[in-house]
């Protein structure tokens, strides 16, 4: 049961900023990149996103937590945000799934949060100065805020941060097809997965056989799979090197590609591209995308704080031929998609899987299936067996 007396908590930013409100989750002290989140809904979707290892949220819709937590909406197997911010928590959640209350599950948890704040200050504060270190304390006591300062600025960094490798399975793991017989074998590499994207490929046909991070290209290949996938993760992926060596061995196999946000990073690096820094990234479920060959726009889910820099008209030459912008974020023209034109492979930064987020960009994975149907086709007509 939650206390009906308050906590006094403190977030402090790195450049000095701090805020005032009261303790929300679990007592103590917390830091991380303080980054905030557009959706209205999914709290529970977002918390348990293993992308957010090391960053604290703050949800900038202001009531949280009306609907409690249930067992069913996690998309990983513990909550992963470093803290978490909110304004105006619900003093009594209604929901027919659920529960408890998500206050008590983040105090359970061990997750430090504040509530009380002026979020949208906040939130202006980030967009104008971008994302920085953060830190949430209500072990305060009558100390000058002085220290926690001191603390966050001590603080682990964003940039250079190799957290993929903290998120991912130790063991590899199946996830079965759906129906009677799977129709294709997908190898996916593990840097920081949600459940729903395994799930999504499994009510495709796929068995999905998931791999940790630092699964070889030559292990990858082994498998024999019909098509490599890159999950989304935490962390920098200027740090990903065995993810881009792996992804490139399969590449030079013409094995089927496709990758979502780290994924989707990983690949521009494999094709000879850079990541950078965006100033505050994008988080949330409503982020608009245009798709550069159909003019069709949809409403994407997302969350990153870094993007790939790939020329945006044109086809660019690389190792392995032409490569193309194929979205475009219409908030701000970062590239949000890219499509190899001479080898099988594509991503996007955004979430087909949503989880949570609207389902505009779904039809993504039936691409990806059949790519690797097309494939499996020209390979068997090219050694003349059957098709
Ligand atoms: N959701 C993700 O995969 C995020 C990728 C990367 N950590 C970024 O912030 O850009």
């Amino acid at each position: 049961m939650s206390t009906l007396t308050s906590t006094r908590a403190v977030l402090m930013l790195e450049d000095g900023r701090s805020f005032t409100g009261e303790a929300y989750g679990a007592l103590g002290e917390t830091f991380g990149e303080a980054v905030f989140s557009t959706g209205m809904t999914g709290y529970q979707e977002t918390i348990s996103d293993p992308s957010f290892h090391g960053q604290i949220v703050i949800m900038t819709a202001p009531h949280i937590g009306n609907t409690g937590v249930n067992d069913e909406d996690y998309e990983s197997e513990r909550i992963q945000v470093a803290g978490f911010v909110v304004r105006d928590p619900a003093r009594r959640p209604s929901n027919w799934r659920s529960r408890g209350r998500l206050d008590d599950e983040l105090a359970a948890a061990g997750i430090v949060g504040i509530s009380g704040i002026d979020t949208r200050a906040l939130t202006r504060h980030l967009r104008e100065r971008g994302a920085m270190r953060c830190g949430i304390s209500s072990v305060l006591g009558e100390e000058e805020p002085a220290g926690l300062l001191e603390r966050v600025r001590r603080s682990p960094e964003m940039v250079g941060a190799d957290l993929a490798p903290l998120v991912s399975t130790t063991e590899p793991y199946v996830v079965p097809a759906a129906g009677d017989a799977a129709l294709f074998t997908v190898a996916a590499l593990d840097l920081g997965i949600k459940r729903a994207t395994p799930a999504a490929l499994a009510a495709l046909g796929c068995e999905v056989r998931v791999l940790p991070a630092r699964t070889t290209g030559e292990e990858l290949l082994a498998l024999n799979p019909d098509g490599v996938f890159l999950s989304n993760g935490p962390g920098d992926p200027a740090t990903a090197d065995y993810a881009v060596d792996a992804l490139r061995t399969v590449l030079r196999a013409g094995v089927p590609v496709f990758g979502i946000c780290f994924g989707h990073q990983v690949l521009a690096r494999a094709l000879g591209f850079d990541t950078y820094k965006l100033t505050y990234g994008h988080r949330g479920v409503n982020q608009p995308v245009g798709d550069v060959a159909t003019g069709r726009i949809a409403v994407t889910s997302q969350n990153h704080g870094f993007a790939v820099r790939v020329p945006r008209d044109g086809a660019a030459d690389t190792e392995f031929g032409r490569v193309v912008a194929s979205h475009i974020g219409l908030n701000d023209d970062v590239v949000e998609g890219l499509e190899c034109l001479d080898v099988p492979a594509f991503s996007v930064q955004f979430h087909p899987e949503a989880a949570p987020g609207p389902h505009d960009a779904a039809p993504l994975f039936e691409r990806f299936r059949d790519l690797m149907a097309d494939t499996r086709r020209a390979r068997a007509a090219a050694s003349g067996g059957e098709s």
